[in-house]
Parts: C-alpha cells; sequence; structure tokens
C-alpha cells in the first residue's frame, strides 16, 4: 500500500428526507489498498459507495477522488472522474440483450473513438484477463453460470482502465468455491494492475481474504478502519457480534494449518 491517497472523505453528511444516513463521516483510502466497508444493514454502505461514483449526492462535506472534489464537477470533469472508476453493481447487471464481448466493449464505445476492430480485440483481452475462456465473450448473460455472470460484469468494470475498482456485494449469489475464486481474481487484479478496490461485503471469508484494511459503518459515521485483526481488538458490540457471532470466526482458517 503506497501513502498516495486516492479517496478522501471529510464531514460527510447524508440525509434522506428526515433521516440521517451519514453525519461527520471520515475516510481515507490509499493507492493499491483493498478496503471494504461494512456495517449493518441501512448504515449506509451502498448509498456511500453511490456517492463516491457520483451516483447520489450527499448534503454536505468532502469527497476527493484522484484529488477532484466529486461534489462540484462540470461535465467533463464527471465523464473523465467515471473513466478512471469501474464498478461492478450487485448482480453484474450486464445487459441482458448484448453478448458478454458486447457488454464489455460498451464503455469503449461510449467512451471512445477507436475502432470497432480495436474495441473488439479490447474486449477479447478483458474477458481473457478476468479468467473467462474466450468462448464466453459470444454468450448471453443467461447462459452463464453465477460465478461467470461476475467475471463478465468484473470485465465490464476493467474496460477502461481505470484506476479504482468498486464492487458491490461481488461474491453473493456464489456457491464458497465460486465466491473463493472470484476472490483469487480480485486479489490477482489488485496485484497484476495496481488497482486500488473498494468493497461492499457482507462475506466473512472474502473479508478475510482479500481485504488489507475494512472501513466499520456505524453511529453515522465510519467507526474504525483497521486491518481485521487491530478491528477484533476494539470493544464495540456490533464489531464483536460480527467477527465472533454464530457465523463470524475470531482467527482466519488459513492461521490455523
Ligand atoms: N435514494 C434514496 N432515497 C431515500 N432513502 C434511501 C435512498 N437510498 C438509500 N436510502 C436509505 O438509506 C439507508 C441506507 O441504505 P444503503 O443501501 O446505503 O444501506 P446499506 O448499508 O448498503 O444496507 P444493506 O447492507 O442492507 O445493503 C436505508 O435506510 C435506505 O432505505
Amino acid at each position: 500500500m503506497s501513502s498516495e491517497i486516492v479517496i478522501e472523505i471529510s464531514q460527510l453528511r447524508t440525509q434522506f428526507g428526515s433521516v440521517i444516513i451519514h453525519d461527520d463521516l471520515n475516510l481515507t483510502i490509499y493507492r493499491g489498498e483493498i478496503v471494504a466497508l461494512i456495517g449493518g444493514s441501512g448504515t449506509g454502505k451502498s448509498t456511500l459507495l453511490r456517492e463516491i461514483i457520483l451516483l447520489e449526492q450527499p448534503i454536505a462535506g468532502s469527497i476527493q477522488v484522484l484529488g477532484q472534489e466529486v461534489l462540484h464537477l462540470n461535465d467533463e470533469q464527471s465523464l473523465w472522474l467515471r473513466r478512471r472508476c469501474g464498478v461492478m453493481f450487485q448482480n453484474g447487471a450486464l445487459f441482458s440483450s448484448l453478448t458478454v464481448a458486447e457488454n464489455v466493449a460498451l464503455p469503449l464505445r461510449e467512451h471512445t473513438r477507436l475502432s470497432k476492430a480495436f474495441i473488439q480485440e479490447l474486449a477479447a483481452f478483458k474477458i481473457a484477463l478476468v479468467g473467462l475462456p474466450a468462448h464466453a465473450g459470444d454468450k448471453y448473460p443467461a447462459q452463464l453460470s453465477g460465478g461467470m455472470i461476475k467475471r463478465a460484469a468484473v470485465a465490464r468494470a476493467l474496460a477502461l482502465d481505470p484506476e479504482i475498482l468498486f464492487l458491490d456485494e461481488p461474491t453473493a449469489g456464489l456457491d464458497p468455491i465460486g465466491a473463493d475464486a472470484l476472490d483469487d481474481l480480485i486479489i490477482q487484479l489488485k496485484e497484476s494492475l495496481g488497482l486500488t478496490v473498494v468493497i461492499v461485503t457482507h462475506d466473512l471469508d472474502s473479508l478475510w481474504k482479500v481485504t488489507d484494511r475494512v472501513a466499520v459503518l456505524a453511529d453515522n459515521r465510519v467507526f474504525a478502519v483497521a486491518p481485521i485483526p487491530e478491528l477484533l481488538q476494539l470493544n464495540h458490540p456490533w464489531l464483536q457480534a460480527y467477527f465472533q457471532g454464530p457465523r463470524g470466526r475470531a482467527v482466519p482458517t488459513a492461521s490455523l494449518v
């Protein structure tokens, strides 16, 4: 992890009607790290992610992404930032009427003036990069397994060579083997492409395996942000219940063998 800041959120306040979601929320994310956002249901994890990628507006505060204040961008700056950020939404959100290759090519068609042949080549490269066989490019999403759909969605998120990858519940709905393989892919992409990765996840196995640090949303703010072993030292009831409860485990299996 470098000391270069890629995302800096300060004094963020988010409110829907009279309901306060975030209040004085602060979070700093560094280049090359994998950070997960966790917290109870409704604590505003997905909303925070949507604010960072310009899909939602907070009431007050500051969100700087790659040195740009995202709350006051003109159209050109928004476009620039959207290209620097790859996003995989929950369930992949691929267009069902397009093949995988067409889905991956779509951001390239929208954001570049590259030739059709070159775009096809780039899409094929991204499809290979995420570990899909070449013939998967000709398939429609409905013809793919859950794990392949997630990989295709990651390929589309990587289409424009982003610096930051946002993943909303990437392993949700996958069997443990598929989820583990996707975790491997996320680590591999971070290491080979130098990506900074921000994940919203409830998957404890994933948290242990892929994250460098975990940011815990509680009481409308980021209550703590640290590697999991450090979080376990904190005496917060929700955190203890989360990691030490019936579905949690105090130490990763890898360190037991
Ligand atoms: N556009 C919106 N308008 C009104 N309320 C919203 C909007 N978006 C989110 N909310 C509310 O804000 C709260 C936080 O939602 P969000 O989806 O960010 O939570 P979360 O932490 O990701 O939850 P979960 O773990 O259940 O997915 C919820 O109560 C939700 O109903």
